[in-house]
């Protein structure tokens, strides 16, 4: 069979509605849904082709020869789906700035869900390339769509994949992401979320409010509602956050930097320039802002970081693929 070699890019894309605990760890089901914006500046190219001749999956990231067992079963999958059981070759390039520390996992899932189902001959739809994706990482279910997009939880494989929300987004937002050095390795989203489900007394308490958030934010964003989609989306990341402190043992993704940006934002908002900030399983911090006060913002930021630290991105597209 000749060998045929697909390229898709992804985007990563980041949680206003956080996806913070699953129901079920092998299917990958959410214990809420979650929303979010596809970002333009971040993406993953993944290249992938099927070669008979191979005794096992290949896989470089910004070619470095990588650990095989966890792709391997994500194309095992494929592979299933494909009724195929050859391997594969995969070569894949982060387009995020090496010291961003930005989590890839959604842009990257996203993009091999693609170029895999394409190399293996498959022509899944975007609902299915979501349940796919979402098969290697919860938020890559998201990186299928651009603009806003809602991952529904569903109960089962066939119900949880993400819907877009508005995909070519006409409003003049935009996303500031301070990247914070790390100090320490912190503990990935996997441990983190099933450590706050298993021991944190408030997590009843999170699904409720997430959920209403998720509905406050939709129409927040329909009414274009700047101010109060921001609200939300800063107090559920804060609300998540909390998760992660009143869990045993506690833990928190905030480094001090971190902090002083969140003060920097509030500080703004206290002299009318309107920003809200977000955090995900690390200590950078992004700024969701509209582009008219964007550079007014970032003078601000250069007072305190340094100007590579600071990344400003707008909404961005789905996944689609490309001529390499
Ligand atoms: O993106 C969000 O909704 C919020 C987070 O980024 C953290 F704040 C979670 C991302 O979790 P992910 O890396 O997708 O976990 P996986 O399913 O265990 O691979």
């Amino acid at each position: 069979m000749p060998v045929k070699t697909f390229t898709a890019r992804a985007h990563t894309n980041i949680a206003l509605i956080k996806y913070w605990g699953k129901k079920n760890q092998d299917l990958i089901l959410p214990m809420n849904n979650s929303l979010s914006l596809t970002l333009d500046h971040f993406y993953t190219d993944t290249e992938v082709s099927f070669d008979q001749t191979l005794k096992q999956d290949s896989f470089y990231l910004n070619h470095e020869k990588q650990d095989t067992a966890k792709i391997t079963r994500f194309m095992d999958l494929v592979r299933a789906k494909a009724h195929l059981n050859s391997f594969a070759r995969i070569n894949s390039i982060n387009h995020v700035p090496t010291m961003a520390g930005l989590a890839s996992s959604a842009s990257a899932y996203a993009a091999l869900a693609l170029a895999a189902s394409k190399a293996a001959g498959l022509e899944l739809s975007r609902p299915d390339l979501s349940r796919l994706a979402r098969r290697g990482s919860g938020s890559a279910s998201r990186s299928i769509y651009g603009g806003f997009v809602e991952w529904q939880q569903g109960h089962d494989d066939q119900s949880s994949y993400a819907i877009p929300i508005e995909e070519d987004l006409n409003w003049d937002l935009c996303m500031i992401v301070v990247v914070i050095d790390k100090a320490k390795k912190k503990i990935s989203s996997r441990v983190g979320m099933q450590l706050v489900i298993e021991t944190s007394p408030f997590y009843p308490a999170w699904i409720k409010q997430a959920e209403q958030d998720l509905s406050a934010i939709k129409k927040a964003i329909k009414e274009r509602d700047f101010k109060k989609m921001g609200t939300i989306a800063e107090e559920n990341a804060m609300k998540m956050h909390a998760l992660n402190m009143s869990a045993s043992p506690h833990f928190s993704y905030f480094e001090p930097a971190s902090i002083e940006a969140m003060q920097l934002v509030e500080l703004l908002r206290s002299e009318g320039i309107y920003c809200y900030y977000t955090l995900d399983a690390g200590p950078n911090v992004k700024i969701l802002c509209s582009d008219k006060d964007s550079s007014r913002i970032l003078t601000r930021l250069r007072t305190r970081f340094a100007k590579n630290q600071l990344l400003l991105a707008h909404s961005g597209p789905g996944v689609r693929l490309i001529d390499k």
